[in-house]
C-alpha cells in the first residue's frame, strides 16, 4: 500500500490543454473517486498515474517516489478496466496468476496467493472456466481477481461497472467497497456515476473541463457544494437553482426572485445589495404542502411516482423546479400547490457560480 501525489499534474494532446494543474495528495489506504462529466479528464488522470499517458508538466510520485518516467510495470500499482482486459484463450485462474507466472513466482506462491482471491470474490468454482463461459459481472470479479494476486501499492479503476446492468452494478459496488475494506488498498476510481461516487469514497475529486472542482468527503460535497457545477452534479434528482438578488433587509438578509418573491436565507452575507446571485435548493429539501397552506404558490406541470417517492415537477411563475418527496398524499395533488424553502437549506452562489459562505 502507498500514499500518492499528485502535483500541478497538466496534460496536453497538441494545442489542446485537457489538465490545468490538478494538485492531489492521496493517503495510504484511501479510496479516492475520480468523478465528472465525459471529457472531464479523469481517466487522462488515472492513466497518467498508471503510467500508460505522458505526464505533460507536473510530478506524479507513489510512497513518496517520484514515477513521472518509469513504466507501468515498474509502478507497482493494478488497473481495474471497464472492457475487463481477460486474455480469452486462459482460464481464469491463468488469468488471475498471469503476472505472477510472468515475475517467476514460486508455483506455491502463486496457488495460495490465486486461491485466497478467489475465494475473496466466489470464483472458486470457475476457476478452470475460460472468460467467454462468464457472465460480466463474473469477468469483472476475475478481473479484480487479477488485480488482488499483485498485492499492488494501489488499485485503479476505470469505470470498471460501466458495462453491467444496473442491479448487478449495485451489487458489485457493495462488492468493492467490502473488498476495500478487506483489504485497505489505496484506491483511485473513475467514474461518471455520481451514486458510485457517493457510496464508494472516503473523499471524492470532483472534476470538471481538466480543473478540480472541489475534494472532500461524499456528505462535504452534498451538504456544502463549492460551486454551481457540484451543486447540481452531485445529488438525484439535481439541485433546483434560482436566479435572484440579494436583499440585506433589516430584520435579516433574503433574496428576490423574478417575480418580487421574498425567500428568507439564514444568515446575512457580505454581498451588495441588489447583486446577483442563484439560490439553490435540492429538491428533498423543499416543503410541499396543499394549495390553501402556506408559502409561495406553484402550478404542478408532471408527476412522477418512483415507487420509493414521488418526483414533482413544478413552476412558480414559469420558472421550473422538482421536488422529491416520500409522502404518497401527493402523489394525487392537484394543479396547484404551495412550497417553503426551508432556510437551514439553502445555498447561495455568487455571480460567477461560487459558493457564498458568509
Ligand atoms: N489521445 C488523445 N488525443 C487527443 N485528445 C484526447 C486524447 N485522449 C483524450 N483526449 C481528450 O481529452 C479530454 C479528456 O478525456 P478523458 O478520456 O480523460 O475524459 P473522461 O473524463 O475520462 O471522459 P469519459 O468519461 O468520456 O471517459 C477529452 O476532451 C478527450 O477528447
Amino acid at each position: 500500500m502507498a500514499s500518492i501525489d499528485i502535483q500541478d499534474i497538466r496534460k496536453s494532446y497538441g494545442a489542446v490543454q485537457v489538465l490545468h494543474g490538478v494538485d492531489l495528495n492521496i493517503r495510504d489506504g484511501e479510496f479516492i473517486v475520480l468523478v465528472g462529466p465525459s471529457g472531464c479528464g479523469k481517466s487522462t488522470l488515472l492513466r497518467m498515474i498508471a503510467g500508460l499517458e505522458e505526464v505533460t508538466g507536473g510530478d506524479i510520485a507513489i510512497a513518496g517516489k517520484r514515477v513521472n518516467d518509469l513504466a507501468p510495470k515498474d509502478r507497482d500499482i493494478a488497473m481495474v478496466f471497464q472492457s475487463y482486459a481477460l486474455y480469452p484463450h486462459m482460464s481464469v485462474a491463468e488469468n488471475m496468476s498471469y503476472s505472477l507466472r510472468l515475475r517467476k513466482t514460486p508455483r506455491e506462491r502463486i496457488q495460495s496467493a490465486v486461491s485466497a482471491a478467489a475465494s475473496k470474490l466466489g470464483l472458486d468454482p470457475l476457476l478452470e472456466r475460460r472468460p467467454k463461459a462468464l457472465s460480466g459481472g463474473q469477468r469483472q470479479r476475475v478481473a479484480m481477481g487479477r488485480a488482488i494476486v499483485r498485492q499492488p501499492k494501489a488499485f485503479l479503476f476505470d469505470e470498471p461497472l460501466s458495462n453491467l446492468d444496473a442491479r448487478l452494478r449495485e451489487q458489485m459496488r457493495a462488492e468493492i467497497k467490502k473488498l476495500h475494506g478487506d483489504l485497505g488498498a489505496t484506491s483511485i476510481y473513475v467514474t461518471h456515476d455520481q451514486i458510485e461516487a457517493m457510496t464508494l469514497a472516503d473523499r471524492i475529486v470532483a472534476m470538471h473541463g481538466g480543473v478540480v472542482q472541489q475534494v472532500g468527503s461524499p456528505l462535504d460535497l452534498y451538504d456544502r457544494p463549492a460551486n454551481l457545477f457540484v451543486a447540481g452534479f452531485i445529488g438525484s434528482p439535481g439541485m433546483n437553482f434560482l436566479s435572484a438578488h440579494y436583499v440585506p433587509g433589516e430584520n435579516g438578509a433574503s433574496v428576490r426572485l423574478g417575480d418580487g418573491t421574498l425567500i428568507a436565507l439564514p444568515q446575512k452575507y457580505t454581498l451588495a445589495a441588489d447583486e446577483p446571485v442563484t439560490v439553490g435548493i435540492r429538491p428533498e429539501h423543499v416543503e410541499l404542502s396543499d394549495a390553501d397552506g402556506t408559502g409561495v404558490d406553484a402550478g404542478v406541470e408532471l408527476i412522477e411516482p418512483t415507487g420509493f417517492g414521488t418526483i414533482l415537477h413544478l413552476t412558480h411563475h414559469g420558472l421550473p423546479f422538482k421536488v422529491f418527496t416520500v409522502d404518497r398524499t401527493h402523489l394525487n395533488a392537484g394543479p396547484a400547490v404551495k412550497v417553503s424553502f426551508p432556510p437551514g437549506h439553502l445555498h447561495l452562489f455568487d455571480g460567477e457560480g461560487d459558493r457564498v459562505t458568509s
